[in-house]
């Protein structure tokens, strides 16, 4: 059996994003820029004014050449948005401005409203004002040729603002990967309104798939359950198959059990298969193939917690590679207490991050870590690896840890 590196290895070897398309930005969110954005322009475009206020010359309010108080007549009114280019400012005189106008040529200075005195058209200073006070440069936030965001990004709400000032509205952007999933098992009931009948349990997997996977990366077209046997999964494949599904996704059957036939089916149409089975605990009889038409299919195993692991250890590196992403870094964390496992392979430990009182991230490995235990999940906010050949961890240490959902950091 291979390791976990090595089949993650052989995962991303096949990984490669997914044609790009130009977008609109508000249909961009959660997409990943497949270009480098370079601002064209200056922003702010043009100089202007952070306050309401008055914009003026400072050395026409200094002591030696200004009698006291300093009286400088109004010449104009400037609001932003103004469809008229403010005129010069007069030596001498000041002109009245909002936030975000155009500051005069001749200005070099805003006082705000509330440090001066105004007799009609007439500004009252009791002391001179500094130069360069108030005043946005044009280009002082974005100058052209500027690098603004980089290609491999995903785009959150946090670049709009800044994407939206440049006037760009639309992005060459790798879409999101597409999705389908299936859940095998005779024993799977789907309907959490119905009795179960001896021996039945509800789909616990399949629900979870389709709530976590937007979070990694990708979105789900459709799921089915499709029992235990290979007609129904052969039909499923070909409805998969006919839509434009990045990645179809199945779980159970992948093991040794007489009703376990996702391998021998995807053999039977053609597939070649590139994993089955890591040294990894939970989540061994993993398999990984490619399609005939080029497409990828992961057989997560059945017993959920090998399902959510397989998702998150597996599939979310591979999503993240189709949308043109970085791979995600390890987080460390000090692990709370000596933690026993077994070093014949890599195991993933439901646990738990929180931060100690002094501001370090702390990491607990939680109690129940059998994988068909999903009752502590409610308490887990990452996977804590121990690598293979690790006999036990001691109190103190750092771990590597795979947060749930990848952190935007
Ligand atoms: N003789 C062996 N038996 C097993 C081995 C082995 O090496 N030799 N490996 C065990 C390991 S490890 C795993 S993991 C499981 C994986 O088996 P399958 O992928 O074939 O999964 P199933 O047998 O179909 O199901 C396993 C378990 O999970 C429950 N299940 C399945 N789907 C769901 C779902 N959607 N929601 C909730 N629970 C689900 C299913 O009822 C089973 O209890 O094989 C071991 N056996
Ligand atoms: O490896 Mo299985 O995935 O432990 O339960």
């Amino acid at each position: 059996m291979i390791s976990y590196t090595d089949a993650l290895n052989i995962i991303m070897a096949e990984a490669s994003p997914l044609p790009h398309t130009e977008i609109a930005l508000t249909d961009a969110i959660s997409m990943v820029l497949a270009e480098d954005i370079i601002s064209s322009v200056q922003v702010p475009p043009f100089a202007n004014s952070a306050m309401d206020g008055y914009a003026l010359l400072a050395a026409d309010t200094a002591r030696d050449s200004a009698p006291s108080p300093i009286k400088l007549p109004i010449s104009q009114s400037i609001p932003a948005g103004t469809d008229l280019l403010p005129k010069q400012l007069a030596p001498g005189t000041a002109a009245e401005i909002m936030t975000g106008a155009p500051v005069p040529p001749g200005a070099d200075s805003v006082i705000p409203v509330e440090m001066t005195k105004r007799d009609n058209d007439t500004l009252i200073l009791d002391a001179p004002y500094e130069s360069e006070r108030n005043v946005r440069a044009a280009g002082e936030d974005m100058k052209p040729g500027q690098i603004v965001a980089r290609k491999g990004q995903c785009i959150s709400a946090a670049l709009v603002p800044t994407l939206c000032a440049l006037g760009k509205g639309r992005f060459p952007v790798i879409p999101r990967p597409k999705a389908v999933w299936l859940s095998t098992g005779r024993e799977l009931v789907d309907d959490l309104s119905a009795p179960l009948s001896p021996s039945q349990i509800y789909n616990s997997s399949g629900p979870y798939g389709e709530s976590i996977l937007p979070a990694l990366g990708a979105d789900m077209m459709w799921r089915r359950t499709v029992g235990d046997d290979g007609d129904s999964f052969r039909e499923a494949m070909r409805d998969a198959l006919r839509g434009d599904a990045d990645v179809i996704i199945s779980t159970g059957a992948v093991s040794v059990g007489k009703f376990d036939f996702v391998r021998a089916e995807l053999e039977a149409m053609g597939a070649t298969i590139l994993l089955h089975r890591a040294k990894v605990k939970p989540g061994k009889p993993i398999l990984f193939a490619k399609l005939p038409d080029g497409r990828h299919f992961f057989g997560l195993p059945g017993n959920p917690v090998s399902t959510a692991m397989g998702l998150r250890v597996f599939v979310a590196p591979f999503l993240r590679a189709l949308s043109g992403q970085q791979p995600e870094p390890m987080i460390k964390a000090t692990l709370k207490t000596t933690v026993k496992t077994t070093p014949r392979l890599t195991s993933f430990l439901k646990g738990n991050i929180g931060i100690s009182e002094d501001g370090r991230l702390v990491a607990t490995v939680l109690s129940g870590q059998e994988s068909f235990r999903v009752a502590p999940m409610v308490d887990m906010n990452t996977w804590i690896v121990y690598p293979e050949g690790t006999e036990n961890i001691e109190k103190g240490s750092l771990v590597d840890c795979i947060p749930f959902t990848p952190l935007e950091i």
